[in-house]
């Protein structure tokens, strides 16, 4: 196993703590040689750790919540009303609520095997929410550096509640990454953002549940909100793997969708560039993916070009609008950031991007209860009624 710069190619020792190239400061993957047929999934746990051949640690010593195994659903009635065959992957279902219980499994056991004592991140809440509890069950220290007043109460309530050091800093998420780096480097913690490679493996495994799901067939496209890039570049990377094993024939596009306020993965794309120029004040009421300068914007872009995919920007209404649809369509209930991917979906069926039957696989990327006053917002206040029988017969009607 080794690490390699995506930008200028450089390699790396994979025993090293590194986060970024010392030649061209870009970021680094993990690379495995891992030679299996698919059949030894078969009869094994339904969670990520299925996959453990794919994965760059000790599967015996792994710090887990049973993450991953999370549900598959076809939405039939959106499918009806969209013209599309749409499958959500329900991510709000990992230990957490989020997708990030996958990367911090890997991240955190990797943490054991440096012998690290304490691990940190910048976060806008989910992040910090993951790495305070798998820190809390591998007995580590962790410090999480969150925009002041920025963070969706259910997830600074996980953070606080695991015994994390959280540290409310007066900027954005994008000054909060640029400060906990800075402690990284000088060797005061272990990063576990996705800017490091160990983590964006554990989430790689996204791509292969679905896979997995959909009988060893690529869909045609798969969705998903964009915020630091890392899950767009890890599910590529999880679809290349199976792909390159023999595992499946065809791959799908890659659709990032960020939220207006902050899109600069968006506006790369629509000239074609392997650059971004950041969003200096990045604004969203989706605030998981509130990011001005997203880290691993150069895999995101690989990501979206090399699948023949693309990225497409949402307004909060839109975001909303589409949160409300799919809980009350669906029955399921995310936060506003993962519901940029069915905003992002409905977007690209009426600019005609879309043909009717394709299939569509959208990441939902973390629960409604992550952000409970969005939600309560939504809706009518409860009607506060004496308990008389009669009286709430008239009411009910
Ligand atoms: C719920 C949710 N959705 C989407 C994202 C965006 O993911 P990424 O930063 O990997 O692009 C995040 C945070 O990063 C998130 O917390
Ligand atoms: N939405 C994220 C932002 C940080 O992203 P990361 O993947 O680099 O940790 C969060 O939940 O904090």
């Amino acid at each position: 196993m080794i690490m390699r710069c995506v930008v200028c190619g450089k390699e790396y020792p994979a025993d090293e703590i590194i986060y970024t190239c010392n030649e061209c400061g870009s970021v680094l993957e993990v690379l495995m040689e891992t030679e299996v047929s698919k059949k030894i999934f078969e009869g094994r746990k339904w969670n990520m750790w299925r996959y453990k051949e794919f994965l760059p640690v000790d599967e015996s010593k792994k710090v887990s919540l049973n993450e991953g195994g999370t549900p598959f659903i076809k939405c039939n009635n959106l499918s009806k009303d969209l013209k599309v065959d749409l499958y959500v992957k329900v991510e709000g279902s990992n230990p957490t609520g989020s997708f990030k219980d996958r990367g911090m499994s890997v991240g955190v056991t990797k943490a054991l095997e440096f012998n690290v004592d304490t691990v940190g991140c910048a976060s806008t809440g989910n992040t910090s929410a993951s790495l305070a509890a798998y820190a809390a069950r591998a007995g580590l220290r962790c410090i999480v550096f969150l925009p002041a007043g920025k963070v969706a109460l259910g997830k600074l309530a996980q953070a606080m509640f695991h015994g994390a050091q959280v540290l409310s800093i007066k900027d954005n998420f994008d000054k909060a990454l640029e400060i906990v780096t800075k402690f990284a480097l000088g060797g005061y913690l272990y990063l576990l953002n996705s800017v490091n490679p160990f983590r964006l493996e554990g989430q790689k495994t996204i791509a292969f549940e679905i896979l997995e799901e959909l009988n060893w067939e690529s869909p045609d496209h798969i969705i998903l909100p964009v915020g630091n890039a890392g899950n767009i570049s890890a599910i590529w990377k999880g679809i290349k793997e199976f792909y390159e094993s023999d595992f499946i024939d065809e791959k799908p596009c890659m659709i990032g969708i960020q939220a207006e306020g902050a899109s600069p993965i968006v506006e790369a794309v629509k000239k074609q560039k392997l650059d971004i120029k950041p969003v200096k004040n990045p604004e969203t009421v989706a605030t998981a993916i509130r990011i001005g300068s997203p880290v691993n914007y150069p895999k995101a872009l690989r990501a979206i070009y090399e699948s023949n995919g693309t990225a497409l920007s949402v307004s909060d209404e839109e975001i909303l609008k589409a949160q409300r649809l799919l809980a009350k369509k669906e029955g399921i209930g995310v936060e506003p950031a993962s519901a940029a991917s069915i905003a992002g979906l409905i977007k690209l069926i009426d600019d005609g991007y879309l043909d009717h039957g394709e299939r569509v696989v959208c990441v939902l990327t973390g629960h409604l209860l992550k952000d409970p006053k969005i939600a309560i917002n939504a809706c009518k206040k409860p009607l506060e009624v004496e308990p008389d029988f009669n009286l709430l017969k008239k009411i009910i009607g």
